[in-house]
């Protein structure tokens, strides 16, 4: 399929050229049979709406025919088919188009689309979709068959799968690395868009491996039963950061794919909020595992799990009988997934024993010892399952659990744990075991995404596709929350700097005249978290005053073992009081409030300095690194990658060499420290576990934070961009339900009607002179020899393009992309009949040559006719003269005979002289 996309000729094509393929021309007439298709089937009822009075309406009509919707015609066109569809929404179906462009306006055509189940919208080419909450059917094989290679993005209704086709035949194009992203609020539709995108990739290339689409498209449940859980804003949340990048090869053959993690939100192991979940991945294991496998991984009774149990919800761990019986489902399909796509039996018992451990370490409890000052563990059990399950030495887990290791006057000291620092540090171990197997699943995964035959291929580029956690706002927010608000600031920022800041820095450097359009800047905000590190944009000679910043205080404090959470706050106050988008509250010294892009946050500090040390203690570390089981051995002995993933770590992680589940540690107790230990313990010395080094800096999770940001920020400046908006209607997470209120807040912040005036007054096609002329050449009718500004600007003007279409800068030519589109279907229809000619003058010389030889031939016939009927008319004579010689002998010779009886008889009186042909015959014949 990806040889639709071959170039004319990819041997000569350069990071310049812009070749149209051979394929475009192929494909045209396809589409064009596509878009006179009928449109599918649909009912328009006027839709009745029920309103709350607060901006809320819920539509009752719109419903399908057959259960679920397809893509309508819009109310007002001519229905009946796409083309006719496509025609009457062009006003609307592109925000830049409207006649009159304002926030209410746009909020209205959303509206009014969203009605009819019509959920996506271009503003230029940045897509707008609102999520409609339930199941559309416009995603299917038909649309992908529609959407592969659309020769002008206003042929078709607005889709994701035109965005995803237009990256791909950029790549294929420019042979530039093309990246999609995807942004929104949490529940915005994200992650379902991230699928959309691959799936359709998927459709229209093919791959150098077999079986690399599938399995693309399978690991995803994979990932989101360890990554994903329900929160209060969306039932699947995405809990990590997912980089999704798939590698192409010179034909633009899909050869690997690559899933970059970042940022899983490790605390929800050890804590879940207010009618939240933890990662779906607990939950699908006990409503589908077989009763004696969960006895196997000790995993009898869900709710005796502390990290089971919510505040709301104590008892029971399904909802209802259904939820259980979902959860059954995506459990199995997962089991199939793993079994199919990477993993071995023993690496998923080796996962599920992970898990077990997880549930059991968060169930270890402290008490306050009665005669130190450290901590006993409550009940033995939990302990003793951890160390069956990790197969770790029982007592030395105790002790590292109650004990911890520091480092005073270089000395390493061991010393009671108290309550707090025996919670955090079991918590610690809980989220380390869970962020480093997911590290590992998502490496599994990853090593089955490549095809190695083509990997060592120099020739790649690649399509990345960003889904980051949107941008949260809860009623218990904390440090996760400022990290991924912070993300999608950044990922903002982006957006803003390339849709608005250098665009308007591209037509002053190349003397475009340009109305200014102003737009909410987040510069300032992330200047406050992050400090001057890369946010002043290219084109900006702005000086900032050098403020302290957020992260580099929080790391601070965090050094010091005095400092508390308030202490923080406190410290953050004292520091940022000049900048406007922080407010301490009063009279809660913990509590904080930002105001970011999309809104003001209120942030709880509590535990922000334990969260950001995310300090595992060294003798647990070194424990787990002794463990028998080679796996977790190597799982606790991996360095991380600098963005804090286990995923990218160049270490060896061995296999399981079994989880020794021996059920040898059921007796229940009390966990206490000896006395011999305690006196050990409270003696100074030095008690350095071998193998560890206790005195290396640990990096806090802000600095693996802005590592990841740093990554994340360097692949989108290295490729072109293409922008998805998700849109949330309500915050009820239902179907047909649309809040004014909610929608115009995400309009205004996301900057959707200055996209829409930049898309309108801008030029978003823009190519340099060589460029243009090697790319329409064939439609203009003067040759140059060197293109330059005015000669583009002749070519044009012959061509009888109007003014307004066009600019000529310094080295480029801008257009409105309907000019371009012109001009490349101009193209094309030009080289599909030179092509024609072409085709056709050689399948003429073609046919006149197969006459000529044909002629050739049959006059060769008939001469090798002439000649064998010569030839025979020939044999025949001289057949005839040797009959006539041969009777002439035999009369002689009776002659003779009888001459015996006449002598006197005068010689040859009676013989017939021979003729002078037979002479000659018989000379030949001799
Ligand atoms: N195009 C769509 N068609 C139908 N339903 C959708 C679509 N997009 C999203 N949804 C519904 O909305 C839910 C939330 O979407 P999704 O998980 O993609 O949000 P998200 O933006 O990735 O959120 P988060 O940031 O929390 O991960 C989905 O589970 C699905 O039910």
């Amino acid at each position: 399929m990806a040889a639709r996309y071959a170039k004319l000729d990819s041997s000569k094509h350069d990071a310049d050229s812009d070749a149209i393929s051979l394929t475009q021309i192929a494909t045209t007439a396809k589409n064009v049979r596509f878009r006179n298709e009928p449109a599918a089937d649909y009912d328009d009822p006027e839709p009745d709406y029920d309103s709350d009075g607060a901006g809320n309406h819920r539509y009752n009509g719109a419903r399908p025919k057959h259960g679920v919707a397809v893509l309508p015609a819009l109310p007002g066109s001519a229905a009946g088919n796409l083309r006719q569809t496509a025609r009457s929404a062009d006003t609307e179906h592109d925000l830049s188009a409207m006649e009159n462009l304002n926030e209410v306006s746009i909020l209205h055509v959303l509206k009014e689309r969203f009605k009819h189940d019509v959920i996506q919208t271009y503003i230029g080419d940045v897509l707008i979709v609102v999520n409609p909450y339930k199941k559309l059917d416009f995603y299917g094989d038909r649309y992908h068959e529609m959407y592969k290679f659309v020769n002008k993005r206003t042929d078709l209704e607005p889709h994701i799968y035109w965005t995803v086709d237009h990256a791909y035949r950029q790549m294929t194009d420019t042979t530039k690395n093309q990246v999609i992203l995807i942004s929104g609020e949490s529940g915005a539709g994200k992650t379902e868009s991230t699928k959309l995108v691959v799936k359709h990739l998927t459709h229209i290339c093919q791959s150098t491996m077999s079986n690399l689409h599938d399995r693309i498209v399978k690991v995803n449940p994979l990932l989101e039963a360890f990554g994903n859980a329900q929160t209060v804003m969306n039932q699947n949340s995405s809990r990590f950061g997912k980089f999704v990048e798939l590698n192409f090869n010179a034909s633009g053959h899909m050869k690997g794919a690559c899933i970059h993690d970042y940022l899983l939100e490790k605390s929800r192991v050890v804590h879940i909020g207010p009618h939240e979940r933890n990662f779906h991945v607990f939950y699908y294991m006990f409503a589908g595992m077989p009763a004696e496998t969960l006895r196997y991984y000790y995993l009898e009774d869900p709710m005796a799990h502390r990290i089971l149990k919510s505040d709301h919800n104590q008892k029971r761990m399904f909802y209802d009988e259904s939820d259980r019986k979902l959860c059954k489902q995506k459990f199995e399909e997962m089991e199939e997934i793993m079994g199919k796509v990477a993993f071995t039996k023993d690496d998923i018992s080796t996962i599920y024993m992970c898990l077990a451990a997880v549930l059991y370490i968060t169930n270890v409890e402290f008490q306050p010892e009665d005669d130190n000052d450290g901590v006993t563990i409550v009940d033995d059990f939990p302990v003793n399952y951890v160390s069956d399950l990790l197969t770790i030495d029982v007592d030395k887990l105790k002790t590292s659990l109650m004990c911890r290791t520091s480092v005073i006057n270089e000395e390493d000291v061991i010393a009671l744990k108290t309550m707090e620092q025996a919670n955090d540090e079991r918590d610690a171990v809980a989220k380390a075991l869970y962020s480093r197997l997911f590290g590992w699943i998502v490496r599994q995964v990853n090593s089955k995404l490549v095809d190695s035959s083509s990997a060592s291929a120099t020739t790649s580029n690649s399509i990345g596709i960003l889904d980051l956690s949107g941008f949260e706002n809860f009623v218990d927010n904390s440090f996760e929350q400022l990290c991924i608000n912070v993300a999608n600031e950044k990922l903002q920022y982006f957006f803003n700097t390339f849709i608005f800041a250098t665009e308007q820095a591209i037509y002053a450097e190349e003397g475009i005249d340009w109305s200014h359009i102003e737009f909410q800047n987040n510069e300032d905000i992330l200047r406050l978290f992050l400090g001057d590190d890369d946010t002043a944009p290219s084109g900006s000679k702005r000086s900032f005053r050098r403020l302290p910043n957020m992260f580099t205080i929080l790391d601070d404090e965090s050094k010091s073992p005095q400092t508390t959470d308030s202490s923080l706050v406190r410290n953050w106050s004292n520091n940022l009081s000049d900048a406007q988008n922080f407010k301490s509250v009063s009279g809660d010294e913990l509590a904080f409030v930002i105001t970011h892009f999309a809104d003001e946050v209120t942030y709880s500090a509590n535990n922000f300095l334990e969260k950001n040390r995310d300090r595992l203690g060294a003798n647990l570390v070194s424990l787990l690194q002794k463990s028998e089981n080679d796996f977790i051995k190597d799982l606790f002995s991996a360095e991380l990658a600098d963005t804090g993933v286990l995923s990218r770590t160049k270490s060896k992680i061995r296999k399981s060499t079994g989880c020794g589940l021996g059920m040898k540690s059921r007796k229940s107790g009390r966990g206490s420290v000896t006395g011999e230990t305690v006196r050990k313990l409270k003696t100074r010395g030095k008690h350095q576990m071998p193998g560890t080094s206790l005195h290396k800096v640990q990096t806090t999770a802000s600095q693996y934070f802005k590592k990841s940001l740093e990554e994340l920020m360097r692949k989108m400046r290295t490729a072109d961009p293409l922008f998805v908006r998700c849109i949330k209607p309500n915050l009820d997470q239902e179907r047909d339900m649309w809040s004014d209120k909610l929608v115009q807040r995400q309009l205004q912040y996301s900057g959707v009607l200055q996209i829409a005036k930049i898309a309108r007054l801008g030029y978003p096609v823009r190519m340099s002179f060589c460029v243009f002329y090697k790319r329409f050449a064939m439609i203009f009718q003067e040759r140059v020899p060197m293109p330059s500004g005015d000669a583009c600007r002749k070519a044009l003007k012959a061509a009888g393009i109007s003014d307004e279409k066009f600019a000529i800068g310094k080295t480029k030519v801008f257009m409105k992309e309907d000019l371009a589109d012109h001009l490349r279907l101009a193209t094309l229809g030009r080289a599909s009949v030179c092509l024609q000619r072409a085709i056709r003058g050689h399948v003429a010389r073609r046919v006149y040559q197969a006459k000529k030889e044909e002629e050739a031939r049959k006059r060769r016939e008939v001469e090798e006719r002439k000649r064998q009927e010569l030839k025979a008319r020939q044999q025949r004579e001289l057949e005839q003269s040797q009959r006539a010689l041969e009777r002439e002998k035999a009369r002689k010779d009776a002659e003779l005979a009888a001459s015996g009886s006449e002598e006197t008889k005068p010689r040859g009186q009676d013989e017939t002289p021979p003729t002078e042909h037979s002479v000659s015959l018989a000379r030949q014949t001799s």
